[in-house]
């Protein structure tokens, strides 16, 4: 008898059972149905009793990738972010959801002003700055990384989305060679690496060995590196009123805002994400 997606549907739900809980594994076969066959989510309860032969052996091939731990964003080669789908590899982190929130957030509260000039310092797949230059349409959107594949990918998805972000690969470490001038901007924004050893202890394998450390960890000896280079260069390149956004790790939220306060910011708000973890810190410059 010929091999249903029923069947396939089984086979994954068994291999992956110590990997993922069983809603996740649907979900992620879901996907990998839709990718590899065209069947919606929504269509696939009326072809589940049907054929799948023709696509087992891939199906076979992206299982086995799946339990050795690569995220099913690596296997397809892409992920969602605010509603469009962006290009990612192993020199990018997935964006996560927490991102979303952090840009949900400055798209509220620049609702109503579509021209502003935005940088984002670690950029990735350019999930952020591409996001906000689609909605706040006027804008002049920068974006900064260190690593010369992920601005490639961040390029490849700005242009594929249409959106003329601006790249600069540079380490914001060094931020005083990045301009020679102030430049004024309304937005700084950053989700920058804050992951210690010590919580890198404690993660799951798939995210230790697939996604790229660069964009993760930081010393144990100066967790807030990060937040304390970007606040310096938020102090001289934000105008007069501008914000700065930052994701932070959730177990540093008060030294996070209190480092950014030492430094002569003020409205501090921190924000929690979904999950009710502090998550995002607002700050305005004096
Ligand atoms: C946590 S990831 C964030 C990626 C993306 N913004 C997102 O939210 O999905 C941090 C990013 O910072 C970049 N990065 C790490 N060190 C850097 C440095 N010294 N200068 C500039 N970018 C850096 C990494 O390459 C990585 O893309």
């Amino acid at each position: 008898m010929a091999t249903t997606w029923k069947d396939i549907e089984l086979r994954y739900q068994q291999h992956l059972a110590t990997l993922y809980p069983a809603g996740e594994i649907k979900a992620i076969f879901l996907l990998i149905v839709e990718e590899i066959a065209g069947i919606k989510s929504s269509k696939y309860i009326l072809e589940k009793t049907k054929s799948a032969e023709i696509y087992e052996e891939k199906l076979n091939v992206i299982l086995e990738e799946l339990y050795s731990g690569k995220p099913v964003q690596h296997i397809l080669g892409k992920a969602d972010f605010y509603g469009e789908v962006f290009e990612v590899n192993s020199h990018t982190l997935i964006p996560r959801p927490e991102t979303e929130e952090l840009v949900h957030l400055i798209l509220q509260d620049y609702k109503n002003k579509s021209a502003v000039k935005v940088i984002d310092i670690g950029t990735g797949t350019g999930c952020i700055p591409v996001t906000l230059q689609k909605h706040l349409k006027e804008s002049n959107v920068w974006a900064v990384d260190i690593s010369p594949e992920a601005i490639e990918v961040a390029k490849r998805n700005a242009a594929k989305l249409n959106q003329p972000v601006q790249f600069i690969l540079a380490d914001i470490l060094e931020w005083e060679f990045m301009f020679s001038e102030p430049q004024g901007f309304d937005i700084v924004v950053s989700n920058p690496p804050y992951i210690t050893p010590k919580e890198m202890q404690e993660m799951h394998a798939n995210v230790l060995n697939h996604e790229p450390h660069t964009a993760l960890f930081v010393e144990e000896s100066a967790p807030l590196l990060f937040y304390d280079y970007i606040t310096d260069f938020a102090l001289y390149h934000l105008k007069q009123d501008g914000s700065l956004y930052f994701e932070i790790n959730q177990y540093l939220s008060l030294e996070t805002a209190d480092l950014i306060r030492k430094k002569g910011f003020a409205d501090l708000e921190i924000f929690k994400d979904i999950n009710g973890v502090d998550r995002m810190i607002r700050a305005r410059r004096l």
